[in-house]
């Protein structure tokens, strides 16, 4: 690995010699592949079970080192949303911010939503989620792994932070602040990123960081939770950060972190004024534990008084309420800027979808927060808020398209459902040709003759996406992007 000059000095002086070698000799092998088990489909007992899994990350109870032969991101469970490939020190963030169904939780910078799923299996379908990202190119791989995910309380939106912070003051409970950085803890893995590293880039994502986390602390409640993360090891993104933010918001202070299998305490020597509490900080170094760099901090507001909620709006309004949402996430400009369409129609729901989705056991409780974007019918999150004037990418779950007389259900409701939620499903094992053949976009033959249109295609019990069925053909209705290639 060719290592940048500045870099190197920089790292051996931080380390100090020996360190610094065991550091360098990290690059030289790895921990094998991870994942993290999605919670929102599966209890990881039972998945470990089937896979044979080579032991838990431990400072996340639904992550897992993997070592065997295939590929996972080939398995039919990738596509089914089962489990999310992720590094394990990335898995860190998301598991040290105590999140609990019913909250609201912010996840600011969350393209492309490793972070933002796994929040959101915390959340169990119950409070809100709103996953940001700057960066309109990145909000589609974030779309992608949401609805892949089969999240139905989440609204995702392409802003800045100030502007954010500006609507919604006070109202979360739990914020994850994963900020954009030097990404030196990702050399390992991205040689690519090494080329992009100089000390003025360290002071400039140093000098962003900065600013998010300012606008973050607008957007807390008093008594809520904000966690901080970086994939660098630049102690001027890191602890000298954290120190910046408390000395600019004495409101907040440092609560400590799982310290466990090689995890370091935060550097209060890598600090401007020697700060004793970044010990509470946490830093994942690759020759310390098995994982890339990475640094968590987390921080309590104090409690005081709650601010008004202004942003909550009654459930009968949200019909009325204008929502902004890109018609498809095809239609994204290529500036960074999403396409805002049509106002929300009143509801009233059309024959059709209600037909379709009187099948569905939660329908009733779903239909006074149903909108409308042209013909595509949304599912809002309970209590959302009005996001009027904002870049939204998606609002809650898209259910589908109410077209002249009929209604096709979307890929995402699909991934939202269990194959007991609706009334039609056939499901294959994983190793079966005809899981292959759906995923690859091709009609699948079913012996059940007796199922007649709309079924949820599943492997093992794992809905895969709609087929629609005639005589004992299954249509593919697989989403045409998201198609094994
Ligand atoms: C480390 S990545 C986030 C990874 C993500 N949390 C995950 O787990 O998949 C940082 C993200 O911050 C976004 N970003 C950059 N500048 C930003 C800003 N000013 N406000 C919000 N997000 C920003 C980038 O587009 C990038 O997606």
């Amino acid at each position: 690995m060719n290592l940048p000059e500045d870099y190197q000095n920089k790292m051996q002086k931080m380390l100090g010699g020996d360190e610094y070698l065991q550091y360098l000799d990290s690059f030289n092998y790895s921990y094998g592949q991870t994942l993290r088990v999605n919670q929102l489909k599966k209890e990881p007992a039972d998945f470990i079970r089937r896979f044979l899994l080579d032991g838990q990350v431990s400072w996340c109870s639904t992550g897992f080192y993997y070592e065997g032969e295939q590929k996972l991101s080939a398995h039919p469970y990738y596509y089914a949303g089962v489990y999310y490939l992720q590094e394990p020190s990335a898995m860190a963030p998301a598991a040290f911010l105590p999140v609990e169904p019913g909250d609201k939780v912010l996840d600011l910078c969350a393209a492309p939503g490793g972070k933002s799923t796994a929040l959101a299996a915390k959340l169990q379908g119950e409070g809100f989620l709103l996953s940001n990202d700057i960066s309109a190119s990145r909000c589609k791989p974030l779309l992608k792994n949401m609805e892949m995910a089969g999240v139905k309380n989440s609204v995702i939106t392409c802003e800045s932070p100030e502007k954010l912070a500006g609507r919604f003051a006070g109202y979360f409970d739990k914020i994850l602040v994963d900020a954009p950085c030097s990404g030196e803890g990702m050399f390992r893995r991205e040689p690519s990123m090494v080329k992009s590293w100089s000390p003025e880039e360290v002071e400039r994502y140093a000098k962003l960081q900065r600013e998010i986390l300012t606008s973050a602390a607008q957007m807390m409640k008093p008594g809520g939770y904000l966690l901080y993360s970086t994939c660098t090891f630049a102690k001027e993104e890191d602890e000298q950060t954290v120190e910046y933010f408390l000395e600019q918001h004495r409101d907040f202070s440092l609560q400590e972190l799982p310290l466990c299998d090689g995890i370091e305490e935060g550097k209060p020597e890598w600090t401007i004024r020697g700060r004793e509490d970044v010990k509470n900080c946490r830093r994942f170094l690759p020759h310390k534990v098995k994982g890339e760099g990475h640094f968590a901090a987390l921080f309590r507001k104090a409690d005081g008084v709650e601010s008004v909620d202004k942003q909550c709006i009654k459930e009968d309004d949200i019909s009325k309420s204008v929502h902004k949402e890109t018609k498809d996430k095809e239609k994204m400009c290529k500036d960074g800027k999403t396409q805002n369409t049509s106002k929300v129609k009143n509801v009233k729901i059309p024959e059709a979808m209600d037909e379709f989705m009187r099948e569905i056991p939660e329908w009733e409780q779903w239909k006074n927060r149903i909108i409308f974007i042209k013909e595509r019918a949304f599912l809002l999150p309970e209590n959302c808020p009005d996001f009027k004037g904002l870049r939204v990418v998606r609002s809650g779950l898209y259910l589908g398209d109410c077209l002249k007389k009929r209604f096709e259900p979307s890929q995402a409701l699909a991934m939202a459902l269990k194959p007991e939620e609706y009334k039609r499903s056939v499901s294959f094992k994983a190793e079966d040709i005809c899981v292959e053949k759906y995923l690859r976009g091709e009609t699948v033959d079913i012996e059940d003759a007796g199922l007649d249109g709309w079924t949820l295609f599943c492997v093992d019990e794992f809905p895969l996406g709609w087929g629609k069925c005639n005589r004992g053909r299954l249509k593919n209705k697989y989403n045409p992007n998201w198609r094994k290639l």
